[in-house]
């Protein structure tokens, strides 16, 4: 129930979650939003923006708050974007397509996942050249398949591509194996429709997660034709060349700095950028800066794939300082209030990404739950920046927090 320009049910993220927690049915629910294993990467994640707190400066002139942002040559209307998530269409009938018109219509880049049930030329063709789409890409062991996403992309006008480079092995959800999570035999992963129309469909989900091992996965994996490949440990391993499911296709344990990322550059290049979307370390960073990657977003999968590993926010200062300014640094994982986003641009984020709040969204209205979305965290960013007595993005530094540790000693950054 909507007054004036509010939807009184829903007043913040916190607020989607619980109306979106009824609207999903158990196994998509568990699938959006688990962590691995005991879920403390994802809690830490959340919980590392309660470290820092603001120093507000007043007597500014507030008036006129500038929070726009340019992201791959385009005026994005706050530093925030709808990261990848695979298979959208489970929160929603209208799926990617309508995160792309909520993206459009508010003028925020979307992230669209390998794995989504809308085919990218779709989502481009709703966007239209209004906000820069990034295609998230799983670079599989059999690059033929890559090969053709690329070159479809580069098409249809993707501005970038993030590599997801922490998915050697998917992680260990625990509530996803319990629910022998599967798609919905009515939805494709349609990026790769297409191919499989020679082949099995696999549309998957897939499941269950018995061929989701660290060792030995090549027995486990269903290959048809599958063709040898040298194993560092000696065993022989078979590509996973039968139906495309993100269980035998999305994680590759061979990805490696010097073989992929030349390779990637080179068919991407020069229409599409190529980043690093899973990078949590200085020497990482280092890495991305010697392979001339053109961004990198410091990321833990939100949570869902190295439980332990640290917050994304507590992992982004090492990362900026590696960086020095030299290339951008964005940042997703547990970001859910506007005051989220100033504490990460303050530590030196050129950019966030959220996650699962745009699949809450989703669930709760599609295009307009989604819009939903962006339109709170965007009115609390704008007014974190007022109070705060920031005018523009750009002024957001680490002079505008304080950590305040467990028994409440506050030190400057
Ligand atoms: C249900 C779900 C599916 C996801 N699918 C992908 C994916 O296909 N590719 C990818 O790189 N990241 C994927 N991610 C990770 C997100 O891109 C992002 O890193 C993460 O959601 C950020 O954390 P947040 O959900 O706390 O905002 C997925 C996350 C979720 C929750
Ligand atoms: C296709 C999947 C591997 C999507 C994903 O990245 C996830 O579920 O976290």
């Amino acid at each position: 129930m909507a007054q004036g320009d509010h939807d009184l049910n829903c007043l913040n993220i916190d607020d989607l979650e619980k109306l979106a927690y009824t609207r999903m049915d158990k196994m998509t629910r568990d699938y959006y939003n688990e962590g691995a294993d005991s879920g403390s990467t994802l809690l830490e994640n959340l919980k590392a923006y309660e470290k820092y707190r603001i120093r507000p400066r007043v007597l500014r002139d507030v008036s006129i708050i500038v929070t726009t942002t340019t992201i791959f040559g385009h005026k994005n209307a706050v530093p925030i974007g709808v990261a990848p998530t695979a298979m959208q269409r489970l929160a929603h009938s209208d799926g990617e397509l309508a995160t792309a018109r909520a993206c459009k219509k508010k003028g925020i880049a979307m992230g669209l996942s390998s794995f989504a049930t809308t085919s990218l030329e779709d989502v481009a063709k709703e966007c239209d050249g209004v906000v820069p789409n990034v295609l998230q890409l799983y670079l599989f062991e059999e690059r033929a398949h890559s090969k053709k996403l690329i070159a479809r992309a580069k098409k249809a006008g993707f501005k970038a591509v993030f590599l997801t480079v922490d998915t050697p092995y998917l992680g260990r959800r625990n509530a996803e194996i319990k629910n022998q999570f599967k798609l919905p035999s009515h939805f494709k992963i349609e990026n790769f429709a297409c191919e499989e129309d020679d082949e099995e469909q696999g549309a998957d989900g897939g499941n269950p997660r018995t061929d989701n091992l660290p060792a030995n996965t090549s027995a486990k994996r269903k290959a048809k034709k599958g063709s040898k490949a040298g194993y560092t440990d000696g065993e022989s391993r078979v590509l996973p060349t039968g139906p495309i499911t993100f269980h035998t296709h999305a994680a590759n344990p061979t990805l490696s700095w010097e073989k992929d990322i030349e390779w990637l550059k080179q068919e991407c290049c020069p229409e599409m950028e190529v980043w690093v979307k899973g990078i949590a370390t200085a020497e990482d960073a280092i890495l991305a800066l010697h392979h001339q990657v053109r961004g990198i977003v410091v990321s833990n999968h939100g949570g869902r794939q190295l439980n332990g590993a640290l917050a994304t926010l507590d992992a982004l200062p090492e990362v900026v300082e590696a960086i020095q300014g030299k290339i951008p640094v964005h940042v997703d994982g547990g970001i859910r209030h506007g005051t989220d986003v100033f504490k990460a641009l303050a530590l030196g984020a050129d950019f966030v990404w959220v996650g699962r709040p745009a699949l809450w969204g989703l669930a709760y209205k599609g295009q307009e739950g989604v819009e939903l979305m962006l339109k709170l965290l965007s009115e609390e960013f704008r007014l974190c920046m007022a109070l705060a007595g920031v005018t523009k993005v750009q002024d957001i530094a680490k002079e505008y927090l304080v950590k305040i540790d467990k028994s409440g000693f506050v030190s400057k950054l």
